[in-house]
């Protein structure tokens, strides 16, 4: 099957400072593939890269022809005094047609929200319409930069359905950053954990009978600390059996 998007040894660096190296990677349609990592390790580097934000060092990342992409940003700093409703921020940095609006509004479960000021949203409402936002473009490809940050436990639970239903009715794959391991075991077909560089991936059931199950995820709370506790030996294998700790 032809990959969406291939990246091959990727180096991505901020000025002097190494961010990320030798990534490879790939996603295949429909795939749902999610990306887990300590604070700072590169995640948010690892998207933009993939989607030509951040500039490459070295390496290579290869898009299917044409490739359409929606990308539903970390978080987006909306400026207060500038009056804005949902349905206008739709029309940016084009306008669309109403029913296109409309079908995206659905889609992502913010159709009442059209005429409702973004600065006015709960943190769910503001998702919803930075996920309508992203649909317009009908994407291939979703990539979601920790979408459910800031939301209650059922705020998330929803929102990640929402996610499945929209991969279901688009055919689109969906490559997610979350800190959320339950959505990392329920939701994903893959699962890829970063520190600088990708240091293991696997099928989260896989994941889940392997040795490096406990170190990567545990279980429950436990298997949150277990993952900001997985220490990134650089003289590693790849695999997964070291703990992370938090770069800075
Ligand atoms: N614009 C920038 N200029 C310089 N350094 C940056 C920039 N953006 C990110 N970095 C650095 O790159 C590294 C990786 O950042 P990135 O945002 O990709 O991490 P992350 O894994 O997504 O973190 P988090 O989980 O906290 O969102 C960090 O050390 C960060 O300080």
């Amino acid at each position: 099957m032809i990959p969406l998007i291939q990246a091959r040894e990727l180096l991505v660096k901020r000025g002097s400072t190494q961010i990320l190296r030798d990534v490879d990677f790939q996603i295949a349609p429909r795939e749902i593939v999610t990306v887990v990592g300590p604070n700072g390790s590169g995640k948010s580097t690892l998207l933009k890269a993939l989607i030509g934000a951040v500039p490459i060092a070295q390496g290579k990342v290869t898009r299917k022809t044409g490739l359409r992409l929606g990308y539903v940003p970390q978080s987006l700093q909306i400026d207060p005094s500038l009056p804005m409703t949902v349905g206008r921020f739709l029309n940016l940095p084009r306008k669309s047609p109403r029913a296109e609006r409309d079908l995206a509004l659905a889609e992502a479960g913010a159709e009442d929200l059209a005429d409702r000021q973004l600065t006015d949203l709960s943190g769910g409402q503001f998702q919803r319409a930075l996920l309508a936002r992203a649909l317009l473009n009908r994407p291939e490809l979703l990539l979601l930069d920790e979408p459910t940050t800031g939301l209650d436990q059922p705020g998330q639970a929803a929102f990640y359905r929402r996610i499945e239903t929209v991969r279901e009715q688009l055919g689109c794959a969906v490559l997610m950053v979350s800190h959320d391991l339950h959505v990392v075991m329920s939701a994903s077909d893959r699962v890829i954990c970063v520190n600088g560089h990708i240091c293991c991936e696997g099928h989260p059931e896989v994941v889940a009978q392997a040795k490096e199950y406990r170190a990567l995820f545990g279980s429950g709370t436990g298997g949150a600390l277990a993952l900001y506790r997985h220490q990134h030996s650089h003289d590693h294998d790849d695999s997964c059996d070291h703990a992370h700790g938090e770069q800075t």
